[in-house]
């Protein structure tokens, strides 16, 4: 999944803009300066997500002000990317982004909040003020106090530019990390789990025409026991390689466990699929096998394939379940062979 990380997306020039609108709201309301408040007014104020700002609204309806709780689960929600959330080796590096964000938040809030009584104090002398001189020394005085709240926007700008790049690198590694965590070690073929992720993503534009082969090597017990289990994990390694070099261009494949594999066939129909699945199966039992270990040649290998199409509102689960359900049926009819519905 494609994580947005919207509060940092835009440029330093941009950033200070949202921030001045962001922060005089934030004094209005008297929100707290954290940085998941100043996150979640630069959000508020850039207007980018109407979900935000309605549950926003909602919760300034309610308690007149943004409760810690909710800012805290808002930023959650709506900022934090979702790796974010559950990586615990990238946590330690987020912490220090948070932090640093948090002194940047600080120091802007303490200029901030001088200026804030500056204007207050001069809000009140104005009316003593009567001479040109004494206006003029206000008027000095308020100007400098903007041009320090200006520099410090700008600089907290900055650091929010720099939390992008720091994000930006913190993502890439974690999309490095999630990729190796849904790879078979054994096949080097996804596994289950970027089965599951890449099924889930293509289901929803599928019309009538994601089909499953569900690939499975017949008595792997029964070469475990002949030849050992070296040679049969040897033969999973092996299918693969066959599997792989069958795959179509818009084919996806992996290996779930076992001698199990599945292949996930894009703006595939099912006569079509079918025609592959049967020529993978025919690929297969013509293979010659030799164990290189001990440079046995073992007896004909084969595979049973349970063929299914998405089709209607056919969840992910219904999907791999009918595939489950045809390779069943062809194991019963006595392997070597493929099943579908007709
Ligand atoms: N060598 C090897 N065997 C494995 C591995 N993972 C699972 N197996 C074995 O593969 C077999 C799979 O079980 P089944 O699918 O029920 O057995 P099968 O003999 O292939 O039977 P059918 O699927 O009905 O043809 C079990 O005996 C497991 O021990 C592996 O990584 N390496």
């Amino acid at each position: 999944m494609a994580v947005e990380v919207p509060m940092f997306q835009q440029n330093t020039k941009q950033a200070n803009k949202l921030m001045r609108s962001a922060i005089p709201l934030m004094v209005k309301l008297d929100i707290p300066p954290t940085p998941f408040n100043y996150g979640i007014w630069y959000e508020y104020a850039s207007n980018n997500n109407p979900k935000l700002n309605q549950l926003v609204d909602r919760a300034l309806r309610r308690f007149g002000s943004l409760p810690a709780f909710v800012s805290k689960e808002l930023f959650t929600e709506f900022l934090l990317p979702e790796e974010f959330q559950h990586a615990d080796a990238q946590g330690a590096r987020l912490k220090s982004l948070t932090s640093s964000l948090e002194t940047n938040t600080a120091d802007i809030s303490k200029d901030i909040n001088i200026f804030h009584s500056n204007l207050q104090k001069a809000k009140d002398s104005i009316y003593d003020a009567s001479t040109p001189s004494q206006i003029e020394q206000l008027a000095s005085t308020l100007e400098k106090g903007a041009f320090q709240v200006n520099q410090a926007i700008e600089r907290f700008g900055r650091s929010l530019v720099s939390a992008q790049d720091e994000l930006a690198s913190l993502r890439a590694e974690l999309s490095d990390v999630k990729k190796n965590t849904e790879l078979d070690v054994m096949t080097l073929l996804a596994n289950e789990k970027g089965f599951e992720r890449t099924l889930f993503s293509l289901v929803p534009y599928a019309e009538d025409d994601l089909t499953l082969l569900l690939i499975d090597i017949d008595n792997l017990a029964g070469v475990n026991q002949e030849y050992g289990k070296k040679a049969g994990t040897s033969l999973i390694r092996y299918i693969s390689k066959v599997l792989l070099g069958m795959l179509p261009e818009t084919g996806f494949i992996a290996r779930l466990e076992g001698g199990r594999f599945a292949m996930l066939l894009s703006e595939t129909e099912l006569s079509v699929a079918a025609q592959l699945a049967e020529s993978i199966r025919h690929e297969v039992s013509i293979q010659k096998i030799r164990y290189k270990n001990t440079k046995v040649l073992l007896r004909q290998v084969t595979v049973s394939i349970g063929v299914a199409t998405l089709f209607g509102d056919e969840s992910p689960k219904e999907l791999v379940d009918r595939s489950q359900h045809y390779l069943v049926y062809a194991k019963r009819s006595g392997k070597n062979c493929i099943a579908h519905h007709e």
